[in-house]
């Protein structure tokens, strides 16, 4: 990037994305035309405490939009030339639309605040689905992968995982998900709390704090960071929930950080605290707060420009300089 014709340094981010990506693939000038937005969708039995604004029934309603094409995530990955895969590993959902990879572990998890989430098994098995997407991507010819996901609860799961393995207080890290107000954010809180209490996970076992308080497509974005960074597939990380499972993918393996990206800035707390510890900065702050992989599939642009760059731009030998 140095020898282009500009001031060093003067492209900022692009030149990091450059420089990334040539290490990730050991190619000096990176080829990212195949992108694929991989959405994993799960359901909470925490819902039934009354943490979301929406019900737990959105989740099979946006399985069924993402396949007619309708959700955010389809219009901007349309617009990224990207395609989207969109794999069930925990929906409530018994009959799934043509588009869905079926890879259900069970039929949503159980409600965290009562007792653990699912078995460990289940977890280790949705983990076990998101390394084999990732490693098929790759070997279908994928050069960069967007992680997003759908599941209703899921920031309650998220912020019960972060307090776990941050050790921070849960008012630190938690947020208004789809849009509740004080009422249920205190709720929300309380719920997170008891869940914490009623299951203890093991701090220092990742897999036992995602089996507990986490959730079946946390489980499998996990395994989709650690499953990309065995291949050298990029992987571009949406918002807090695709974060948190970065998160844990690093307290597993911390060699997957070299694979990551960090898209855009949720509005969500805890996504800040969580990009910060990771040592990742987010090239977007849209003040967006949706997942599905919005906010990654947002900049792939991005990585696009940052690819033509290198590819097309003079150096300073070619002025005669
Ligand atoms: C229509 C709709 C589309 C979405 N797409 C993503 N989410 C986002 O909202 C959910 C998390 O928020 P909470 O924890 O408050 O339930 C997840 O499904 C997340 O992907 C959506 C939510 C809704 C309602
Ligand atoms: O940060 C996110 O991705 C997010 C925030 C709110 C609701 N759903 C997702």
């Amino acid at each position: 990037m140095n020898e282009l014709t500009k001031p060093l340094g003067a492209l900022g981010n692009l030149e990091e994305i450059v420089i990334r990506l040539a290490g990730m693939t050991g190619n000096v000038m990176p080829d990212i035309g195949r992108k694929t937005m991989v959405v994993f969708c799960g359901d909470h039995g925490v819902t039934e405490e009354g943490v979301s604004a929406y019900p737990s029934d959105v989740t099979g309603l946006m399985i069924h939009n993402f396949c007619k094409g309708g959700a955010a995530v389809n219009v901007l990955s349309r617009r990224a030339g990207a395609d989207v895969k969109v794999v069930d590993v925990g929906s409530r959902l018994k009959k799934l639309p043509a588009c869905v990879v079926d890879r259900k572990v069970r039929l949503g998890t159980a409600n965290m605040a009562v007792g653990p989430a699912m078995e460990r098994e289940e977890a280790e098995e949705a983990i076990a689905i998101g390394i084999t997407i990732a490693q098929e991507l790759k070997t279908e010819g994928v050069q960069l992968a967007g992680v997003g996901e759908m599941g209703i609860g899921n920031t309650t799961a998220t912020s019960a995982v972060a307090s776990a393995l941050t050790g921070m207080s849960v008012d630190k890290l938690v947020g208004r998900g789809t849009g509740i107000d004080d009422v249920m954010l205190r709720q929300k809180v309380k719920v997170i709390r008891k869940s914490l209490a009623v299951n203890q996970p093991n701090k220092a076992d990742a897999i036992d704090v995602l089996a507990k308080v986490g959730g079946l497509e946390l489980a499998a974005m996990t395994g989709f960071v650690l499953g990309a960074a065995s291949v050298r597939l990029p992987v571009v990380i949406d918002g807090v929930i695709s974060t948190v499972a970065a998160f844990v993918a690093m307290a597993l393996s911390s060699d997957v950080k070299k694979y990551l990206f960090a898209s855009h800035l949720s509005v969500e707390p805890a996504h800040r605290i969580l990009l910060d510890q990771l040592g990742l900065e987010p090239l977007i702050d849209a003040k967006m707060r949706l997942g599905e992989g919005s906010g990654a599939v947002l900049s792939f642009p991005l990585f696009d420009s940052a690819v033509a760059v290198a590819r097309e731009m003079a150096t300073f030998a070619d002025l005669g300089l």
